[in-house]
């Protein structure tokens, strides 16, 4: 856990870039109409006119302070004129109130969304920006739960940032305020018992800042623990959740395995961290509940019995004592402003914690690419695909696969081959840039148009179109060849289908999914074509067919497949095999005839 100046380092390293942002945005003012401005005026303009009325507000309590003593006073007086002019400036300071709080909540509402845009946009970039998201991942725990992150706690950070800093500024600004009544009223009414005039300058003051100091350390001691469990709480409510959406994705695999029971226990193991945390929860909030509830009560009548002696001997009237319990309520309310915001100063700071956890998770991945030894992507290969003298590795450094020699001239078709395990994988993500694990430089001819199809193709949610036009835009190829493609590669039947939105990774089967990559790659004609085991679902005459197509429709692309049935040379030049060398792999064979 990180201390409290820690926490507000990381705030303000969170928060600073938006209200220095030169983006430009839009802001429409209802009938005055639309502007366009630099965000970052957009931001600072909306927090100020925040913070400006939250000022005003703590100036009408200030006004209302100094109207409980003439509004009492004029009732235990029976001044009829003066009690019906009080109440007339009641409801003028009032009426302003309203408006404010009403516009305080809708500008700091409209703060919140365009400061969350804002956020939401800039990690999105730092999260997808050049396969950094994957390597986030490779890298582990630290950037667990990127949905999280992005979806929840950018929302929480921005709402209890504000909420928090208002609140703070609002309590200080009341602080002083009041501070200087209950002292001036101190002076009015010195301290008197059993008929002594005890002369403490400003006894009120010190009075209530005792009594709230006392809270405010009760409240840390007690509740500080919850700042622990809360955190704790997010990440297992996000585990159990990832848990779900896991069964949801792999349905049918689970029930032809018959794994429902296998996952009921392990969704209520991960249940069980959630109400085993929980538990802690409710235990700690109890405990301070208790605290905080007596506290509060005990609030209620403490002035009273404060400034009662000095009431009862008649150093002020009835409006003196009402105004003084009203000041010390607000003195020691704004004191004790971290008692009532305990629970979220608590979910602020893990908030803050997470989120730039994750940032810096963000920042460690994109210096990997950068930090030597690495393998590195070259876009100056003369008409080939090369890879001399590299070595692969694994994440945690342990060597995977050594590569004295694996070059592909243009125009090629070459099988790669090898055990499981053996790296043929994690040689297309060297190729790919997207493994910079090792050491070595990869070349690849410059402006090469490379595409890789996996085993598993992704498939995005939405129509048919956008899921074979990925990751092009759907609407890039005209209907009449995505039809015609999916004709080609035996999927006419869907060509009907482009507009049907669907989970389509999970509906179309594996040889179908493999198909539509297909009619991917010759929409997107690249030159070079790399495929892992892209047609492993499918059956050989089919996958022979899909071969026979690629050579008439691109008949210039290099290919280069992984692959482990010996029906798939005869589509190749030549082989390239991996092979066992002690403890890693090496590629073996650089140019053997086709099998
Ligand atoms: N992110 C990772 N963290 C740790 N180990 C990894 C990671 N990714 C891959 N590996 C390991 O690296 C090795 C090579 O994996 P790779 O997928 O390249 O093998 P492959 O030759 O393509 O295997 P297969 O023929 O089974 O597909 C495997 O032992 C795998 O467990």
């Amino acid at each position: 856990m990180s201390t409290v100046t820690e926490t507000l380092a990381a705030t303000w390293r969170l928060a600073a870039p938006y209200f220095r942002a030169d983006d430009i945005g839009e802001v429409s003012v209802g009938p005055l109409g639309r502007f366009r401005l630099r965000e970052k005026w957009a931001g600072r303009g909306l927090l100020a006119a925040v913070i400006a009325i939250e000022l005003a507000i703590v100036a009408i309590t200030v006004a209302l302070n100094a109207w409980n003593a003439r509004f009492y006073d004029a009732l235990q007086n029976r001044n009829w004129d003066s009690f019906v002019y009080e109440l007339g400036f009641f409801c003028v300071l009032a009426a302003v109130f309203i408006l404010l709080a009403v516009y305080q909540i809708y500008l700091n509402q409209w703060l919140q969304i365009r400061w969350r845009r804002w956020m939401t946009e800039r990690l999105l970039g730092e999260w997808l920006a050049g396969a950094n998201h994957y390597r986030m991942q490779l890298l582990g725990e630290s950037a667990d739960n990127p949905d999280q992150r992005i979806a929840e706690d950018i929302q929480l950070f921005v709402g209890r940032t504000l909420s928090l800093g208002v609140g703070l500024l609002s309590a200080v600004v009341t602080l002083i305020s009041f501070v200087g009544i209950l002292w001036a009223l101190s002076a009015q009414a010195p301290l008197m018992i059993g008929g002594t005039t005890f002369a403490i300058p400003g006894y009120l003051v010190f009075a209530a800042l005792i009594y709230a100091a006392l809270g405010t350390l009760l409240t840390h001691l007690i509740g500080r623990a919850l700042v622990r469990l809360n955190f704790d709480q997010q990440r297992f409510e996000a585990d159990f959740r990832v848990s779900l959406v896991r069964v949801r994705e792999n349905a049918e695999q689970i029930a032809l395995l018959e794994g429902e029971e296998a996952e009921r226990t392990r969704l209520m193991d991960r249940f069980a961290n959630v109400m085993r945390n929980w538990w802690a929860i409710m235990d700690r909030q109890k405990r301070l509940t208790f605290f905080t509830a007596g506290y509060s009560q005990v609030s209620t009548v403490f002035p009273f019995i404060v400034a009662s002696p000095a009431y009862f001997a008649g150093a002020f009237q009835l409006g003196g004592l009402m105004q003084t319990a009203s000041a010390f309520g607000r003195v020691e309310n704004s004191l004790a402003f971290f008692i009532s915001a305990y629970t979220s100063f608590a979910e602020w700071r893990a908030v803050v914690e997470r989120l730039g956890g994750f940032e810096a998770a963000a920042r460690a991945a994109r210096n990997v690419p950068v930090t030597p030894p690495v393998v590195a992507v070259a876009r100056d290969g003369a008409g080939a695909v090369s890879a001399r003298d590299v070595a692969l590795a694994l994440p945690d450094g342990r060597p995977l696969l050594k590569v004295e020699d694996f070059t592909v001239a243009a125009g090629e078709r070459v099988l790669v081959t090898g055990p499981s395990g053996s790296g043929k994988s994690t040689l297309f993500r060297a190729v790919g840039g997207i493994w910079p694990f090792g050491d070595g430089v990869v070349r690849v001819p410059d402006g090469a148009n490379v595409m890789l199809l996996p085993q598993r193709p992704y498939l995005p949610v939405g129509s048919l179109r956008a899921a074979v036009s990925f990751p092009a835009e759907p609407g890039t190829f005209p209907d009449a060849e995505i039809a015609q493609v999916l004709g080609e590669v035996g999927m006419a039947e869907f060509a009907e289908r482009l507009d049907e939105v669907s989970l389509w990774g999970q509906r179309l089967s594996g040889g179908e999914q493999q198909r539509l990559a297909f009619a991917r790659a010759l929409l997107h004609a690249p030159d070079w074509l790399f495929l892992d085991e892209a047609t492993a679902s499918l059956d050989e005459a089919s996958e022979a067919a899909l071969y026979r197509l690629l050579s008439e429709r691109l008949p210039g692309v290099t290919v280069v497949s992984i692959g482990h049935r010996s029906t798939l040379a005869e589509f190749h030049g030549r082989t390239v095999r991996l092979v066992r060398d002690g403890s890693v792999h090496r590629v073996a064979v650089a140019s053997s005839q086709a099998a």
